[in-house]
């Protein structure tokens, strides 16, 4: 199956700054893709070279199996919500729908009317008065009526209070249920990423961390805690995510395929907080090692 987007030595500069550098990743089809990772990682730069906004200084990216700026054909493909939920502030609600409708050869007119309505916008409201939950809404409900293949989504909830994140999440879940299109979030919320996403991806300056289906990552990664010992001592299929030592004691997030039989270890199962806070704080793989990837 074609990658929804796959990047290779990836990088976009900015004068003599480097904001991504030597992406490689893939992305599979067909899943809601929770991206995360500290500030500055280069997951927005890495969005919006996706969605086509910006071009890469160096290395190859395809979306979809194309070039993400290919044109409106490409463009029709492919839909974008910006960090900033961008609206046109004079422009009222129903100027949005009509600019959808000329701007996107596939547009739904009546999902973006029934979602309008669901969410109680009045359509002669202007956008520049939307409360921010109501603007994220209308700025979804624009990349959704667009009926992309891809919706790339850049911290869209972020500002948002837990109500109206919740509603525009479910809004999002709706819609991918109903119409089957991949998804990539990125959100630092990891909480709303459990909740909505099938897949993750970490990212860390540039680099994929971890990438895999939320459920085998979770079902393949443990917290051990025990005596201390030194971590060279664990068995060869136990691979070392961190570690952390008092005096007597040792805990360690190991990911393993293996059952863990030890009676010296307490072992306990990891939300998927406690799984990225892991990764984006454990050391950076060896040079040449590949990143770990876990996949069913
Ligand atoms: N237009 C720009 N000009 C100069 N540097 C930039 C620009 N955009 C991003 N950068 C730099 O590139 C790096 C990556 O930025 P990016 O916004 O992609 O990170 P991010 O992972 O999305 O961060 P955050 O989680 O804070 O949104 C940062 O160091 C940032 O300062």
């Amino acid at each position: 199956m074609t990658p929804v987007l796959r990047a290779r030595g990836l990088g976009r500069r900015y004068g003599r700054r480097w904001a991504l550098r030597d992406c490689t990743l893939d992305i599979p089809g067909g899943h809601v893709v929770g991206l995360v990772g500290p500030n500055g990682a280069g997951k927005t730069t890495l969005l919006k070279l996706a969605g086509g906004q910006l071009a890469p200084t160096e290395g190859s990216i395809t979306v979809l199996g194309g070039h993400p700026a290919g044109g409106a054909a490409q463009q029709a493909r492919i839909g974008f919500v910006a960090q900033d939920t961008p609206v046109y502030a004079g422009l009222s609600v129903a100027d949005h729908l009509r600019l959808g409708a000329g701007l996107n050869p596939g547009w739904d007119a009546a999902l973006a009317r029934e979602r309008v309505e669901r969410l109680g916008l009045d359509p002669a409201h202007r956008a520049g008065r939307l409360s921010g939950g109501q603007r994220a809404q209308l700025a979804l409900t624009l990349g959704l009526a667009k009926r992309p293949e891809l919706l790339i989504l850049d911290e869209p909830v972020a500002a948002l209070d837990p109500l109206a994140r919740r509603e525009f999440l479910q809004g999002l879940m709706e819609a991918v249920a109903e119409h089957e299109f991949s998804v990539v979030l990125s959100s630092h919320l990891v909480s709303d990423l459990e909740r909505t996403c099938d897949y993750l991806i970490v990212l860390v300056d540039s680099r994929v961390r971890l990438a895999g289906q939320v459920d085998d990552l979770l079902a393949t990664h443990h917290r051990l805690t025990g005596p201390r010992r030194d971590p060279d001592r664990l068995p060869a299929g136990q691979h070392v995510v961190s570690a952390s030592h008092t005096d007597r004691q040792s805990t360690f997030v190991v990911r393993t395929e293996d059952p863990i039989h030890d009676p010296a270890w307490t072992v306990s199962r990891l939300t998927l907080e406690d799984l990225v806070l892991a990764y984006m704080e454990g050391p950076a793989p060896a040079q040449g090692r590949p990143v770990l990837e876990v996949r069913r």
